[in-house]
């Protein structure tokens, strides 16, 4: 019920705010197998960066290889950036210090590297599904050496729906 005078009630939360931004980006993902979206966040809520997994700059989304088996140099994984470490190199207003990191997928060792050398203090992510593997197994090690705080995002359930 509509109080007069009194706040909007339902309104987004931070955390689905800044994972619904982050997955928004992941929308911009050409890779048809997993696409990834990060959005970076200062101490007090503001959105520094964002970014998707893709290939860098130069590299055409339709000349080089969106695979996944087979020859690795016919396969995406020696090419593509990750969304985390786009959302870092994205990044152009100095410092990431102390800042949070929301990511639909937890971050690999090589993301895990960036992430603590660029000062990022937090990581919320949603989805775990290489947990078993032995490049997040090696993030983890790291990220808990140097006290990065991680957590699950809550999912809410929340449907956003927005027409363009
Ligand atoms: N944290 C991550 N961020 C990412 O952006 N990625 C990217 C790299 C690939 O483009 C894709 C994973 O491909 P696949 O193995 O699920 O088909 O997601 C992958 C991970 C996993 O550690
Ligand atoms: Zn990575």
């Amino acid at each position: 019920m509509d109080k007069k005078g009194q706040k909007r009630q339902g309104y987004l939360s931070w955390d689905e705010y800044f994972m619904g931004v982050a997955m928004l980006s992941g929308m911009r993902s050409k890779d048809p197998h997993s696409q990834v979206g990060a959005c970076i966040v200062s101490e007090d809520n503001k959105i520094l960066s964002m970014g998707y997994n893709g290939f860098p700059k130069g590299c055409s989304d339709d000349e080089f290889p969106w695979g996944r088996e087979g020859d690795p140099l016919d396969t995406k994984y020696l090419y593509v950036t990750h969304s985390e470490l786009n959302a870092i190199l994205n990044y152009r207003g100095g410092s990431l210090e102390g800042a949070k990191l929301y990511v639909s997928l937890f971050p690999c060792n090589e993301c895990a590297k960036a992430i603590i050398q660029a000062g990022i203090r937090t990581i919320v992510y949603d989805c775990d599904k290489y947990a078993d593997t032995p490049s997040v197994i090696a993030s983890k090690k790291m990220l808990d050496a140097a006290g990065v705080r991680y957590y699950k995002y809550n999912r809410t359930d929340r449907e956003i729906t927005i027409k363009v």
